[in-house]
Protein backbone atom coordinates (compact mmCIF):
# COMPACT_ATOMS: atom_id res chain seq x y z
CA UNK A 1 0.00 0.00 0.00
CA UNK A 2 1.13 3.60 -0.95
CA UNK A 3 0.79 4.87 3.43
CA UNK A 4 1.78 8.26 2.22
CA UNK A 5 -0.73 8.76 0.02
CA UNK A 6 -3.64 6.92 1.91
CA UNK A 7 -2.69 9.07 5.07
CA UNK A 8 -3.13 12.35 2.49
CA UNK A 9 -6.29 11.24 1.03
CA UNK A 10 -7.45 10.73 4.40
CA UNK A 11 -6.62 13.33 5.70
CA UNK A 12 -8.70 15.29 3.27
CA UNK A 13 -11.68 13.42 4.02
CA UNK A 14 -14.74 15.15 5.46
CA UNK A 15 -14.97 12.15 7.84
CA UNK A 16 -11.32 12.31 9.83
CA UNK A 17 -11.10 15.32 12.14
CA UNK A 18 -7.76 15.70 14.16
CA UNK A 19 -8.26 19.45 15.07
CA UNK A 20 -11.19 19.01 17.44
CA UNK A 21 -14.42 20.44 17.59
CA UNK A 22 -14.09 23.77 19.00
CA UNK A 23 -15.67 22.80 22.85
CA UNK A 24 -11.83 23.53 23.75
CA UNK A 25 -13.25 25.85 26.88
CA UNK A 26 -15.84 23.62 28.27
CA UNK A 27 -13.23 20.84 28.07
CA UNK A 28 -10.93 22.51 29.76
CA UNK A 29 -13.14 23.19 32.67
CA UNK A 30 -13.89 19.49 32.85
CA UNK A 31 -10.74 18.17 32.53
CA UNK A 32 -9.16 20.49 35.32
CA UNK A 33 -11.67 19.74 38.10
CA UNK A 34 -11.17 15.61 37.32
CA UNK A 35 -6.72 15.17 36.47
CA UNK A 36 -5.56 18.89 38.43
CA UNK A 37 -4.78 18.67 41.60
CA UNK A 38 -3.96 22.05 43.82
CA UNK A 39 -1.91 20.37 46.21
CA UNK A 40 0.38 19.73 43.35
CA UNK A 41 0.21 23.11 41.90
CA UNK A 42 1.47 24.66 45.39
CA UNK A 43 4.56 22.00 45.63
CA UNK A 44 5.40 23.78 42.22
CA UNK A 45 4.94 27.12 42.97
CA UNK A 46 7.32 26.07 46.03
CA UNK A 47 9.83 25.57 44.38
CA UNK A 48 9.04 21.16 44.19
CA UNK A 49 9.37 20.59 47.66
CA UNK A 50 7.02 20.63 50.16
CA UNK A 51 7.29 19.70 54.36
CA UNK A 52 4.71 18.01 56.58
CA UNK A 53 5.69 16.97 59.86
CA UNK A 54 8.59 14.37 59.27
CA UNK A 55 8.07 13.93 55.45
CA UNK A 56 9.34 16.00 52.84
CA UNK A 57 8.49 15.31 49.43
CA UNK A 58 10.89 16.21 46.58
CA UNK A 59 9.00 16.28 42.89
CA UNK A 60 10.83 16.13 39.80
CA UNK A 61 11.12 19.43 38.45
CA UNK A 62 9.19 18.04 35.28
CA UNK A 63 6.45 14.94 35.23
CA UNK A 64 2.70 14.23 34.62
CA UNK A 65 0.94 15.25 31.80
CA UNK A 66 2.81 15.76 28.54
CA UNK A 67 1.29 17.96 25.86
CA UNK A 68 0.75 15.16 23.72
CA UNK A 69 -1.54 12.94 26.42
CA UNK A 70 -3.09 16.82 27.61
CA UNK A 71 -4.60 17.11 23.53
CA UNK A 72 -5.47 13.63 23.23
CA UNK A 73 -7.76 13.54 26.28
CA UNK A 74 -8.88 16.94 25.35
CA UNK A 75 -9.79 15.77 22.05
CA UNK A 76 -11.66 12.51 23.27
CA UNK A 77 -13.62 14.69 25.40
CA UNK A 78 -14.58 16.96 23.10
CA UNK A 79 -15.62 14.05 20.70
CA UNK A 80 -18.45 13.04 23.43
CA UNK A 81 -19.93 16.15 23.62
CA UNK A 82 -19.58 16.67 20.17
CA UNK A 83 -21.57 13.17 19.14
CA UNK A 84 -23.94 12.98 22.50
CA UNK A 85 -25.74 10.48 20.89
CA UNK A 86 -23.58 8.35 18.53
CA UNK A 87 -21.53 5.53 19.68
CA UNK A 88 -18.04 5.66 20.16
CA UNK A 89 -15.22 3.53 20.14
CA UNK A 90 -11.90 3.69 20.38
CA UNK A 91 -8.73 1.31 18.74
CA UNK A 92 -7.03 0.64 21.77
CA UNK A 93 -6.28 3.06 25.31
CA UNK A 94 -6.48 6.58 24.93
CA UNK A 95 -3.18 6.41 26.91
CA UNK A 96 -1.52 4.20 29.12
CA UNK A 97 -3.54 5.38 32.75
CA UNK A 98 -5.91 3.30 34.52
CA UNK A 99 -7.99 6.21 36.07
CA UNK A 100 -8.44 7.70 32.77
CA UNK A 101 -9.06 4.86 30.37
CA UNK A 102 -12.10 4.08 33.55
CA UNK A 103 -13.37 7.66 32.76
CA UNK A 104 -13.17 7.10 28.62
CA UNK A 105 -15.47 3.76 29.68
CA UNK A 106 -17.69 6.10 32.14
CA UNK A 107 -18.49 7.74 28.87
CA UNK A 108 -19.37 5.50 26.77
CA UNK A 109 -16.74 5.26 24.85
CA UNK A 110 -16.01 1.53 23.89
CA UNK A 111 -12.89 -0.69 22.59
CA UNK A 112 -12.85 -2.71 19.79
CA UNK A 113 -13.19 -6.46 21.05
CA UNK A 114 -10.55 -8.34 20.49
CA UNK A 115 -10.95 -11.96 19.79
CA UNK A 116 -8.43 -14.51 19.42
CA UNK A 117 -5.65 -11.44 19.56
CA UNK A 118 -7.58 -10.06 16.58
CA UNK A 119 -9.56 -6.80 16.76
CA UNK A 120 -13.07 -8.03 15.55
CA UNK A 121 -13.98 -4.14 12.99
CA UNK A 122 -17.54 -5.71 12.80
CA UNK A 123 -18.58 -4.35 15.11
CA UNK A 124 -18.56 -0.75 13.96
CA UNK A 125 -20.93 0.30 11.14
CA UNK A 126 -20.44 3.81 9.01
CA UNK A 127 -21.65 6.51 10.60
CA UNK A 128 -20.38 5.48 13.78
CA UNK A 129 -17.63 7.56 15.15
CA UNK A 130 -13.91 6.21 16.21
CA UNK A 131 -11.07 7.86 18.13
CA UNK A 132 -7.60 6.83 17.20
CA UNK A 133 -5.30 6.91 20.61
CA UNK A 134 -2.12 9.11 21.24
CA UNK A 135 -0.20 6.48 20.12
CA UNK A 136 -1.88 6.20 17.11
CA UNK A 137 -3.21 3.16 14.83
CA UNK A 138 -1.60 1.07 12.05
CA UNK A 139 -2.31 2.24 8.43
CA UNK A 140 -4.11 -0.85 8.04
CA UNK A 141 -6.38 -0.14 10.70
CA UNK A 142 -7.32 3.71 9.64
CA UNK A 143 -7.88 1.25 6.16
CA UNK A 144 -10.52 -0.63 7.67
CA UNK A 145 -12.37 2.25 9.42
CA UNK A 146 -12.37 4.92 6.65
CA UNK A 147 -13.55 2.03 4.28
CA UNK A 148 -16.87 1.59 6.55
CA UNK A 149 -17.40 5.08 6.48
CA UNK A 150 -16.46 5.74 10.02
CA UNK A 151 -16.05 9.12 11.09
CA UNK A 152 -12.34 9.20 12.50
CA UNK A 153 -11.37 11.39 15.22
CA UNK A 154 -7.31 11.04 14.91
CA UNK A 155 -5.33 12.07 18.45
CA UNK A 156 -2.63 10.07 17.53
CA UNK A 157 0.59 12.94 18.90
CA UNK A 158 2.64 15.07 15.97
CA UNK A 159 5.60 13.96 17.75
CA UNK A 160 4.11 9.98 17.17
CA UNK A 161 3.53 11.35 13.70
CA UNK A 162 6.94 12.71 13.28
CA UNK A 163 8.38 9.63 13.63
CA UNK A 164 6.06 7.71 10.99
CA UNK A 165 7.10 10.53 8.47
CA UNK A 166 10.73 9.65 9.53
CA UNK A 167 10.10 6.10 8.61
CA UNK A 168 8.56 6.95 5.53
CA UNK A 169 11.78 8.90 4.38
CA UNK A 170 13.89 5.99 4.96
CA UNK A 171 11.14 3.41 2.66
CA UNK A 172 11.32 6.38 0.30
CA UNK A 173 15.32 5.50 -0.36
CA UNK A 174 15.06 1.99 0.63
CA UNK A 175 16.57 2.24 3.82
CA UNK A 176 15.63 -0.59 6.77
CA UNK A 177 13.97 1.06 9.65
CA UNK A 178 15.58 0.32 12.70
CA UNK A 179 13.30 1.23 14.76
CA UNK A 180 14.47 1.17 19.12
CA UNK A 181 11.10 0.23 20.61
CA UNK A 182 9.07 -2.50 21.98
CA UNK A 183 7.41 -4.87 19.47
CA UNK A 184 3.87 -4.84 20.64
CA UNK A 185 3.93 -1.57 21.98
CA UNK A 186 0.82 0.36 20.34
CA UNK A 187 2.94 3.33 19.10
CA UNK A 188 6.04 0.91 17.83
CA UNK A 189 3.01 -1.70 16.13
CA UNK A 190 1.81 1.83 13.93
CA UNK A 191 5.29 2.93 13.64
CA UNK A 192 6.43 -0.06 12.10
CA UNK A 193 2.89 -0.31 9.93
CA UNK A 194 3.83 3.36 8.00
CA UNK A 195 7.62 1.42 7.63
CA UNK A 196 8.94 -0.50 4.55
CA UNK A 197 11.62 -2.90 6.14
CA UNK A 198 12.31 -2.73 9.39
CA UNK A 199 14.15 -4.13 12.66
CA UNK A 200 12.69 -3.68 16.42
CA UNK A 201 15.04 -3.67 18.84
CA UNK A 202 14.43 -3.36 22.25
CA UNK A 203 17.62 -2.16 24.25
CA UNK A 204 21.30 -1.46 23.07
CA UNK A 205 22.13 -5.29 23.65
CA UNK A 206 19.86 -6.19 20.74
CA UNK A 207 21.28 -3.52 18.97
CA UNK A 208 24.69 -4.58 19.32
CA UNK A 209 23.79 -8.05 18.19
CA UNK A 210 22.51 -6.85 14.92
CA UNK A 211 25.94 -4.11 14.48
CA UNK A 212 27.76 -7.14 15.00
CA UNK A 213 25.68 -9.33 12.46
CA UNK A 214 26.47 -6.29 9.64
CA UNK A 215 29.97 -6.37 10.72
CA UNK A 216 30.94 -9.74 10.68
CA UNK A 217 28.35 -12.11 9.38
CA UNK A 218 26.72 -14.86 11.52
CA UNK A 219 23.48 -17.32 11.71
CA UNK A 220 20.89 -16.12 9.70
CA UNK A 221 18.56 -18.45 11.02
CA UNK A 222 19.59 -17.49 14.70
CA UNK A 223 19.26 -13.72 13.89
CA UNK A 224 15.86 -14.80 12.37
CA UNK A 225 14.77 -16.87 15.29
CA UNK A 226 16.01 -13.74 17.84
CA UNK A 227 13.29 -11.24 15.89
CA UNK A 228 10.44 -13.40 14.88
CA UNK A 229 8.06 -10.68 15.20
CA UNK A 230 10.22 -7.50 15.28
CA UNK A 231 10.85 -7.25 11.88
CA UNK A 232 9.33 -6.67 8.56
CA UNK A 233 7.92 -9.85 6.99
CA UNK A 234 10.29 -11.67 4.63
CA UNK A 235 13.23 -9.48 6.38
CA UNK A 236 16.71 -11.15 5.33
CA UNK A 237 19.61 -9.74 7.38
CA UNK A 238 22.06 -10.80 4.81
CA UNK A 239 20.25 -7.97 2.11
CA UNK A 240 18.35 -5.69 4.21
CA UNK A 241 20.81 -4.23 6.18
CA UNK A 242 23.35 -2.49 3.94
CA UNK A 243 21.05 0.66 3.95
CA UNK A 244 19.64 1.49 7.50
CA UNK A 245 18.23 4.60 9.07
CA UNK A 246 17.31 4.89 13.14
CA UNK A 247 13.87 5.89 14.35
CA UNK A 248 12.69 5.27 17.90
CA UNK A 249 9.41 4.53 19.95
CA UNK A 250 9.16 8.44 21.56
CA UNK A 251 9.24 6.97 25.44
CA UNK A 252 12.69 5.17 25.34
CA UNK A 253 15.53 6.01 27.18
CA UNK A 254 17.01 9.05 25.27
CA UNK A 255 20.28 7.78 26.05
CA UNK A 256 19.68 4.21 25.23
CA UNK A 257 18.18 5.69 21.81
CA UNK A 258 21.36 8.16 21.50
CA UNK A 259 23.82 5.12 22.16
CA UNK A 260 22.00 2.81 19.03
CA UNK A 261 21.72 5.66 16.74
CA UNK A 262 26.05 6.26 17.35
CA UNK A 263 26.33 2.53 17.20
CA UNK A 264 24.75 1.80 13.72
CA UNK A 265 26.94 4.86 12.58
CA UNK A 266 30.30 3.41 13.45
CA UNK A 267 29.31 -0.05 12.42
CA UNK A 268 28.64 1.85 8.67
CA UNK A 269 31.03 3.82 8.75
CA UNK A 270 33.41 0.93 9.92
CA UNK A 271 32.21 -1.24 7.36
CA UNK A 272 31.60 1.27 4.57
CA UNK A 273 33.93 3.94 5.12
CA UNK A 274 33.96 7.35 5.86
CA UNK A 275 33.05 8.56 2.50
CA UNK A 276 30.24 6.37 2.42
CA UNK A 277 28.29 6.39 5.25
CA UNK A 278 25.77 8.84 3.70
CA UNK A 279 25.06 6.03 1.59
CA UNK A 280 24.51 3.49 4.13
CA UNK A 281 22.85 5.83 7.43
CA UNK A 282 20.63 7.86 8.20
CA UNK A 283 19.36 9.68 11.41
CA UNK A 284 16.83 12.04 12.36
CA UNK A 285 16.52 13.05 16.00
CA UNK A 286 12.75 11.40 17.04
CA UNK A 287 12.91 11.21 20.79
CA UNK A 288 10.27 13.94 21.55
CA UNK A 289 10.71 16.85 24.30
CA UNK A 290 8.38 15.33 26.71
CA UNK A 291 10.52 12.59 27.37
CA UNK A 292 13.68 14.26 27.26
CA UNK A 293 12.14 16.51 30.16
CA UNK A 294 11.00 14.04 32.60
CA UNK A 295 13.93 11.78 32.22
CA UNK A 296 16.51 14.70 32.61
CA UNK A 297 14.43 15.58 36.05
CA UNK A 298 14.53 12.57 37.50
CA UNK A 299 18.30 12.10 36.35
CA UNK A 300 18.33 15.74 38.61
CA UNK A 301 16.26 14.55 41.30
CA UNK A 302 17.97 11.13 42.03
CA UNK A 303 20.95 13.24 42.77
CA UNK A 304 19.51 14.67 46.00
CA UNK A 305 19.51 12.85 49.02
CA UNK A 306 16.52 10.94 49.13
CA UNK A 307 15.17 8.00 51.38
CA UNK A 308 13.07 6.45 49.04
CA UNK A 309 10.93 7.34 45.51
CA UNK A 310 7.41 6.91 43.59
CA UNK A 311 7.19 6.66 40.58
CA UNK A 312 3.55 6.93 39.53
CA UNK A 313 1.73 5.67 36.08
CA UNK A 314 0.22 3.11 34.41
CA UNK A 315 1.54 -0.55 34.69
CA UNK A 316 1.47 -0.32 30.58
CA UNK A 317 3.00 3.04 30.21
CA UNK A 318 6.31 2.51 28.32
CA UNK A 319 8.04 6.06 29.85
CA UNK A 320 6.96 5.39 33.31
CA UNK A 321 9.21 2.06 33.25
CA UNK A 322 11.91 4.35 32.14
CA UNK A 323 11.38 6.71 35.05
CA UNK A 324 11.55 3.66 37.56
CA UNK A 325 14.19 2.78 35.54
CA UNK A 326 16.42 5.49 36.29
CA UNK A 327 16.00 5.34 39.71
CA UNK A 328 16.69 1.99 40.02
CA UNK A 329 19.70 2.17 38.26
CA UNK A 330 20.82 4.51 41.15
CA UNK A 331 20.03 2.33 43.62
CA UNK A 332 17.79 4.25 45.20
CA UNK A 333 14.69 1.98 46.69
CA UNK A 334 11.75 2.75 44.38
CA UNK A 335 8.39 1.98 43.58
CA UNK A 336 6.37 2.20 40.53
CA UNK A 337 2.43 2.28 41.51
CA UNK A 338 -0.11 3.04 39.64
CA UNK A 339 -3.16 4.10 41.64
CA UNK A 340 -2.93 5.61 45.88
CA UNK A 341 -5.14 2.20 46.25
CA UNK A 342 -1.82 0.16 45.90
CA UNK A 343 -0.39 2.04 49.17
CA UNK A 344 -1.90 -0.46 52.06
CA UNK A 345 -2.30 0.15 55.63
CA UNK A 346 0.15 -1.56 58.02
CA UNK A 347 3.59 0.16 55.92
CA UNK A 348 3.21 -2.42 52.77
CA UNK A 349 3.29 -1.11 49.09
CA UNK A 350 2.32 -3.75 46.13
CA UNK A 351 4.26 -2.27 43.52
CA UNK A 352 5.67 -3.55 39.96
CA UNK A 353 9.13 -3.97 39.35
CA UNK A 354 10.95 -3.93 36.35
CA UNK A 355 10.64 -6.79 34.89
CA UNK A 356 6.73 -6.78 35.23
CA UNK A 357 5.83 -8.67 38.04
CA UNK A 358 3.66 -7.25 40.79
CA UNK A 359 4.96 -7.48 45.09
CA UNK A 360 4.20 -6.06 48.16
CA UNK A 361 7.04 -4.65 50.38
CA UNK A 362 6.38 -4.26 54.06
CA UNK A 363 8.27 -1.34 55.92
CA UNK A 364 8.79 0.61 52.76
CA UNK A 365 8.01 4.25 54.96
CA UNK A 366 11.27 4.19 57.10
CA UNK A 367 10.57 5.70 60.62
CA UNK A 368 11.60 9.31 61.63
CA UNK A 369 12.30 12.32 59.22
CA UNK A 370 12.95 11.03 55.42
CA UNK A 371 12.71 12.60 52.15
CA UNK A 372 10.45 11.12 49.45
CA UNK A 373 11.22 11.52 45.54
CA UNK A 374 8.40 11.49 43.35
CA UNK A 375 7.50 11.54 39.84
CA UNK A 376 4.99 10.50 37.26
CA UNK A 377 4.76 9.32 34.08
CA UNK A 378 3.37 11.53 31.20
CA UNK A 379 -0.04 9.89 31.34
CA UNK A 380 -0.69 10.59 34.74
CA UNK A 381 -3.12 13.17 36.42
CA UNK A 382 -1.73 15.20 38.99
CA UNK A 383 -4.82 14.33 40.98
CA UNK A 384 -2.98 11.09 41.33
CA UNK A 385 -0.45 11.87 42.31
CA UNK A 386 -1.48 14.45 44.93
CA UNK A 387 -3.75 11.28 46.19
CA UNK A 388 0.40 9.66 46.60
CA UNK A 389 1.66 12.09 48.46
CA UNK A 390 -1.65 12.86 50.98
CA UNK A 391 -2.00 9.16 51.87
CA UNK A 392 2.20 9.53 52.72
CA UNK A 393 1.67 12.09 55.24
CA UNK A 394 -1.67 10.58 56.79
CA UNK A 395 0.44 7.13 57.23
CA UNK A 396 3.57 9.03 58.32
CA UNK A 397 1.39 10.85 61.08
CA UNK A 398 -0.16 8.07 62.28
CA UNK A 399 3.23 6.26 62.71
CA UNK A 400 4.12 8.82 64.60
CA UNK A 401 1.16 9.20 67.11
CA UNK A 402 1.56 5.15 67.77
C1 LIG B 1 0.78 8.47 24.25
C2 LIG B 1 2.24 8.39 24.42
C3 LIG B 1 2.86 8.68 25.59
C4 LIG B 1 2.13 9.00 26.83
O1 LIG B 1 2.38 8.12 27.86
P1 LIG B 1 1.75 6.65 27.97
O2 LIG B 1 2.10 6.15 29.30
O3 LIG B 1 0.32 6.71 27.64
O4 LIG B 1 2.45 5.82 26.83
P2 LIG B 1 3.83 5.03 26.74
O5 LIG B 1 4.81 5.68 27.61
O6 LIG B 1 4.21 5.14 25.30
O7 LIG B 1 3.54 3.62 27.10
C5 LIG B 1 3.00 7.98 23.22
O8 LIG B 1 4.14 8.66 23.03
S1 LIG C 1 5.32 11.43 25.40
FE1 LIG C 1 5.88 12.74 23.65
S2 LIG C 1 5.20 11.62 21.86
FE2 LIG C 1 4.17 10.73 23.61
S3 LIG C 1 2.22 11.80 23.74
FE3 LIG C 1 3.65 12.88 25.06
S4 LIG C 1 4.50 14.52 23.78
FE4 LIG C 1 3.57 12.99 22.43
Amino acid sequence: MDTKAFKRSLQHSENYNRKGFGHQAEVATQLQSEYQSDLIQEIRDRNYILQRGDVTIRLAQAFGFCWGVERAVAMAYETRQHFPSERIWITNEIIHNPSVNQRMQEMEVEFIPVDAHKKDFSVVTTGDVVILPAFGASVQEMQILHDKGCKIVDTTCPWVSKVWNTVEKHKKVDYTSIIHGKYKHEETVATSSFAGKYLIVLNLSEAEYVANYILNGGNREEFLAKFPKACSAGFDPDQDLERVGIANQTTMLKGETEQIGKLFERTMMQKYGPTELNQHFQSFNTICDATQERQDAILDLVQQNLDLMVVIGGFNSSNTTQLQQIAFDRGIPSYHIDVVERIKSGNAIEHRQLKGDLVITENWLPAGNITVGITSGASTPDKVVEDVIEKIFVLKAIATIV
